[in-house]
């Protein structure tokens, strides 16, 4: 691979002997790899996995996922490079906390924390741009996860909405993306002696903000997929400069990872609790992990700083096709949080302040739209949830679901009543369809067929 010339003096200088096998690596092939979703697979179906895991992600294993696979359209894995895979191992997400992931599209962390929350407590997913913040959405309804709402702010705005308002916030920072020249080499184009400060302005920004959103107490965990010290080291050397109430915790480093460089930080924070990996050190594509913490005791949320968030209202005829839709199909369902957006309706998840003027992408599982004279329950409530929390199934065949995803209707044999039914497929939950004389009719949404 042929690297920018300052790209290569610039790590000669700073590997010196280490730099020939840093730059050989660039010439290996990139590694693919793919997470499984811990809520959709049982433990079972993941110790019949052959491939090698990935030593340091315990839902993580070393191999290429096809993006029209079933496996991939039902949630159950997730496509990402191994070495930013520890990025979610260091959150170390626990159920019930609340996590903000700030740069989150196309949702590689998101989808990682939001496995390990189990679908308690408050993810709120953001992405300052729009188209991306609705492939992050997309890749969230795949995942199912029930508790994970998707904003589409900047990181300044966010802060007046969620001040002191978190437990733990990831800032997986845009940077110079030198990690991904392996897998991209068009990310190239972009690389130049100055990139790297450009990128550390902005980085110092939203790290601003995020401290801003933390509460006391809580864990900042920052990483980058690039190797410049002034995007890594030199930024969290600012950031306890700065923001004194912070200290550096240690991670658990697993063979092949190394310490942060203190020679690189040009600073006096001692900064090698971060951690680096390194393409030509572990099989990665290259990260830059640090996670810090505010040294002060956890206080309790003071509610009175928030604008409460206040339930849409369904009117009466929503209402019944709402409650005929439930009763027939999943009684035991109760939604949490009515969100009305337009004629569609979701389920947002509790801990959430008022939510007016926030834009939000995604406020929850879709639950359906209201149509004239009735509910068209959505693809994001099936995947959402298994076949056990509703009353009636059908099983379709590898085959029924390649002509399902491709809008195609179903044949059933067996005799079943009219109505709406779970499709699964391997036993995986994939689509509502709804079944009129032994035709199950599409209801794959139009822009996910293939
Ligand atoms: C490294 S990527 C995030 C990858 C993501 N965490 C994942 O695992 O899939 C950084 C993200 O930051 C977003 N971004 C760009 N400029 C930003 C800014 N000024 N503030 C916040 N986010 C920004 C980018 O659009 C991009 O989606």
């Amino acid at each position: 691979m042929k690297l920018p010339q300052g790209f290569i003096n610039k790590y000669q200088e700073l590997l010196g002997d280490e730099a020939n096998n840093f730059f050989k690596s660039f010439d290996l092939p990139s590694l693919s790899a793919y997470r499984v979703n811990p809520n959709k697979m049982t433990k079972n179906q993941l110790n019949n996995i052959d491939d090698e895991p990935v030593p340091y992600c315990s839902t993580g294993f070393f191999g290429k996922v096809n993006g029209k696979s079933i496996q991939h359209t039902s949630g159950q894995v997730y496509s990402q490079e191994p070495s930013a895979m520890f990025v979610g191992e260091v959150v170390d997400a626990k159920p019930g906390e609340y996590i903000l992931d700030l740069c989150a599209a196309p949702g590689g962390k998101s989808t990682h924390i939001a496995g390990k929350m189990a679908n308690q407590g408050l993810l709120v997913s953001n992405e300052i741009f729009k188209n991306r913040a609705k492939i992050l959405s997309e890749n969230i309804e795949r995942w199912g996860s029930s508790n994970t709402v998707v904003t589409n702010e900047s990181p300044d705005k966010l802060e007046s909405f969620f001040p002191a308002f978190f437990d733990k916030i990831l800032v997986d920072a845009p940077c110079s993306g030198e990690g991904m020249f392996r897998k991209d080499p068009d990310a190239m184009q972009y690389w130049n002696e100055s990139y790297s400060s450009e990128c550390a302005n902005r980085q110092r920004h939203i790290l601003a903000s995020a401290v801003k959103m933390l509460k006391p107490g809580g864990k900042l965990i920052y990483s980058t997929c690039t190797f410049a010290p002034e995007e890594d080291e030199q930024i969290i050397n600012w950031l306890l400069d700065e923001y004194p109430q912070f200290e550096m915790t240690p991670i658990n480093k697993y063979p092949g990872m190394d310490d942060g460089r203190n020679e690189w930080s040009k600073g006096s924070n001692d900064v090698s609790d971060a951690v680096r990996l390194f393409p030509h050190h572990i099989k990665g594509e290259g990260h830059f992990i640090a996670r810090l913490s505010w040294k002060a005791d956890s206080r309790n949320l003071d509610k009175k700083n928030y604008k409460l968030f206040k339930p849409s209202r369904l009117t009466k005829e929503q209402q019944t096709l709402l409650s005929e839709f439930l009763n027939d199909t999943m009684p035991n369902y109760s939604i949490r949080n009515v969100v009305l957006f337009g004629d569609r309706l979701y389920d947002m998840p509790d801990g959430m302040p008022s939510i007016d003027k926030l834009n939000i992408t995604k406020p929850g599982i879709e639950v359906g739209t209201f149509k004239k004279n009735r509910f068209e329950p959505a693809i994001g409530l099936a995947l959402s949830i298994n076949s056990s929390e509703v009353k009636n199934t059908i099983q379709i065949s590898q085959d029924q679901w390649r002509q399902y995803v491709h809008g195609d209707v179903i044949k059933v044999d067996t005799e079943h009543k009219k109505g709406w039914y779970l499709l699964t497929c391997n036993g995986y939950s994939i689509c509502f369809g709804k079944l009129v004389n032994n035709t199950v009719k599409n209801f794959y949404p139009k822009g996910l067929r293939f």
